[in-house]
C-alpha cells in the first residue's frame, strides 16, 4: 500500500507514532498550546452533543491527558455547567501547555478523592491517555473502583484510563466508558478487544494537526476498509470469460461434507470463474448430489493426494483452499497433511483453514517451509496456539504482534480470527477488522470466510488484499442477515452487499 491520500483515513497510529505526529505537526509550525485548546474543545463539542447539562466531574492525570481535561473543564464551565475538578499530580511537572490551562481554569482543585462522585452525573476521564506505563494504583486505581461500582457514566478523553492504546489490553482495572475521544486518527487499541468495548462510542475528531505528517512516518496499520483494496478489487469484466475469473480447487474431506461446500458454494459467490471440489471417493456421490454449480472431483481410495496432484495439473487451477471438514480422525489427519502439502508445492495462492492448519500441530515448520507461494491462513486463537506455542496468548504478547511475528515466521499471509480479526502479512503490515457483527460467531462461518478468499485469489487478487476483502464482506454480510444468522445464509447475502459495495465505490459501474 502507498500512501496516497485515499488511505490516509485508515491509518492507526501507536501512542509512540502519534507522538511523532504530534512533534511533526509542531515541526510544521502548529503549536503544542493550540493542539491541547483544540483536544479540550473536541471533546466538549462531543459532551454536548451526547449529553444535556449535568453535574461533571473533571479527573485530570499528571500528563497532557490531563491538560486536555483541564482545557474541557473551563469550556464546560463557560457554558454554564456545573464543574467540578480532581487533579492527581504536580503542575510542576506539567508540560507548558498542560501548566498554561491549569492556571487558566477558574474553579477549585479539588484533592483526588471517591466522595466527589456523590454529585456526579458525569465523569470525564482525563486521568492517562497515550503515557500510561503501568496499571493504575493508590488513588486513580480507587476512583476507578468507584466508578464500576457506581456506574456513572463516562466520558473518556483518548482512551479510558488504565487501556493501552496501542494494543487494547487493559493495564489492571479501567471504568468503561459511553463515549471516547480521541485525536487526529484511531489507535490501535482502540480497536483490539477489551479495548474496543472499553471505549463505548468513538469519535476521532480533527484537532489540526496536518495530514501531510503522515509522509514523515513508516506507517504499518490500518483498519480494514475498501479505501485500502477497491481499486484491486476483481469486478467481471464485459469481455471477460469465466477462466479469466479463475479457478479454485476445494478439497472436501469425507465425513463433514457442509463445510467444505460452503467453503466451494462461498467461492461461486464471491465471482469465481469455476470451482472444482476435490474429494474421496467415498464421500462423492454427497458432495455430487449436494453441489450445482460447482464440479466434483474424484480421489480414489488410497491414492487421495496423487489424484488430489492430477487435479492440479491444469494450470488453469489457480487457486486452492484445504482445510474445512479435511479431517483429523486417525489417518485422515496424515491425509490431510499430503493434501496441503501437495496445494504448497504448486507454488499457486494457497488458503489453510481449520484442520489443514491443525493437521500440523506437531511440527508447524514443516508447514511453513512448505510455503513457497502466496498462502492464506486463516487460524482462529485455538488453532494460532496450536501452531505458534511460542506466541500464544500466555505469552503476554499483543494480538496485533502476535499476527504480525506469526505471519514472519510462516511466511503466510495470517487472518487472526475473532471479533477482532488482524490481517497481518509477512511484511509487517496489518490491518485490524472491525465491521464483524457477534452473529458471524456461529459454526460454518469459518468456512465461508475461507472460500470468500479463495475466489478472490482465484480472480487474482494478491493475498493480503483478498483476505481484507473476504473479511470485510463477510463482516458486511454478517451486518446484513443480523439475528438468527446460520452460515448458509452468508455466501447468499453476499450479492446484495456486492451491489451496495459497488455502488458506493464504483458508481459509474455498470
Ligand atoms: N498526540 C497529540 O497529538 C495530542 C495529545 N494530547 C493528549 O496528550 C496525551 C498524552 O500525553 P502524555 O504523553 O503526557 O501522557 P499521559 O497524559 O497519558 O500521562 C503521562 C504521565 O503519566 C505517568 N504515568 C503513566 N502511567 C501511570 C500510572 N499507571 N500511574 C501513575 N502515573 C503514570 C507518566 O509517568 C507521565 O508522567 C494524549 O493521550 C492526549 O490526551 C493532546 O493534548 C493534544 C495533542
Ligand atoms: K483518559
Amino acid at each position: 500500500m502507498e500512501h496516497t491520500h485515499k488511505q490516509y483515513s485508515s491509518f492507526l497510529l501507536t501512542a509512540n507514532e502519534m507522538g511523532k505526529a504530534d512533534q511533526a505537526a509542531v515541526m510544521a509550525g502548529v503549536s503544542a498550546m493550540d493542539l491541547m485548546a483544540a483536544a479540550g474543545k473536541v471533546v466538549v463539542d462531543a459532551v454536548v452533543n451526547r449529553w444535556s447539562k449535568r453535574s461533571v466531574l473533571v479527573l485530570c492525570g499528571p500528563g497532557n491527558n490531563g491538560g486536555d481535561g483541564f482545557v474541557v473543564a473551563q469550556h464546560l464551565r463557560l457554558i454554564g455547567w456545573p464543574v467540578r475538578l480532581a487533579f492527581l499530580g504536580s503542575v510542576d511537572t506539567f508540560s507548558t501547555e498542560a501548566a498554561h490551562f491549569y492556571q487558566a481554569w477558574q474553579g477549585e482543585v479539588d484533592t483526588f478523592s471517591t466522595d466527589l462522585l456523590d454529585q456526579t452525573e458525569l465523569v470525564i476521564d482525563a486521568m492517562f491517555g497515550a503515557g500510561l506505563s503501568r496499571p493504575l494504583e493508590g488513588k486513580a486505581r480507587d476512583m476507578v473502583d468507584a466508578m464500576i461500582a457506581r456506574k456513572i457514566p463516562v466520558c473518556a478523553i483518548d482512551v479510558p484510563s488504565g487501556v493501552d492504546g496501542t494494543t487494547g489490553a487493559a493495564l489492571g482495572l479501567v471504568a468503561p466508558a459511553e463515549l471516547t475521544v480521541t485525536f487526529f486518527r484511531k489507535k490501535p487499541g482502540h480497536l483490539l478487544f477489551p479495548g474496543r468495548e472499553l471505549c463505548g462510542e468513538l469519535v476521532v475528531a480533527d484537532i489540526g494537526i496536518p495530514e501531510a505528517v503522515l509522509d514523515e512516518l513508516t506507517l504499518q496499520t490500518w483498519e480494514n476498509s475498501p479505501e485500502l483494496w477497491y481499486e484491486n478489487y476483481p469486478w467481471p469484466r464485459l469481455d471477460g470469460h469465466k477462466f479469466h475469473r479463475g479457478h479454485a480447487v476445494v478439497y472436501g474431506g469425507e465425513t463433514l461434507t457442509g463445510a467444505s461446500r460452503l467453503t466451494a458454494r462461498s467461492a461461486m459467490r464471491i465471482g469465481a470463474g469455476l470451482v472444482t471440489l476435490a474429494a474421496p471417493i467415498k464421500a462423492w456421490t454427497v458432495y455430487a448430489t449436494a453441489l450445482t454449480g460447482v464440479m466434483v472431483a474424484k480421489l480414489e481410495l488410497s491414492q487421495e493426494s496423487e489424484d488430489f496432484d492430477m487435479v492440479l495439473l491444469d494450470p488453469r487451477h489457480n487457486a486452492i483452499a484445504v482445510g474445512p471438514g479435511a479431517g483429523l480422525a486417525g489417518f485422515e489427519s496424515i491425509r490431510t497433511r499430503k493434501i496441503v502439502l501437495a496445494a504448497l508445492v504448486t507454488g499457486r495462492a494457497t488458503v489453510l483453514d481449520a484442520d489443514a492448519l491443525s493437521a500440523f500441530a506437531s511440527d508447524p515448520q514443516t508447514l511453513f517451509d512448505g510455503i513457497v507461494g502466496p498462502c492464506v491462513m486463516t487460524p482462529h486463537e485455538g488453532e494460532f496456539a496450536r501452531l505458534f506455542p511460542s506466541l500464544n496468548q500466555s505469552h503476554a504478547e499483543d494480538k496485533l504482534s502476535r499476527a504480525r511475528l506469526a505471519a514472519k515466521q510462516s511466511g503466510a499471509v495470517v487472518v487472526l480470527k475473532g471479533a477482532d480479526t488482524v490481517i497481518a502479512s509477512p511484511n509487517g503490515r496489518v490491518i485490524i477488522n472491525s465491521n464483524a457483527p457477534a452473529e458471524l460467531a456461529t459454526g460454518g462461518s469459518g468456512d465461508v470466510l475461507a472460500g470468500f478468499i479463495v475466489g478472490l485469489l482465484a480472480q487474482g487478487l494478491e493475498p493480503f488484499y483478498a483476505a481484507a476483502a473476504a473479511v470485510w464482506l463477510h463482516g458486511e454480510v454478517g451486518n446484513e442477515v443480523g439475528v438468527g444468522l446460520i452460515a448458509e445464509d452468508l455466501p447468499d447475502h453476499l450479492p446484495k452487499v456486492l451491489s451496495v459495495f459497488k455502488r458506493q465505490y464504483f458508481p459509474t459501474k455498470k
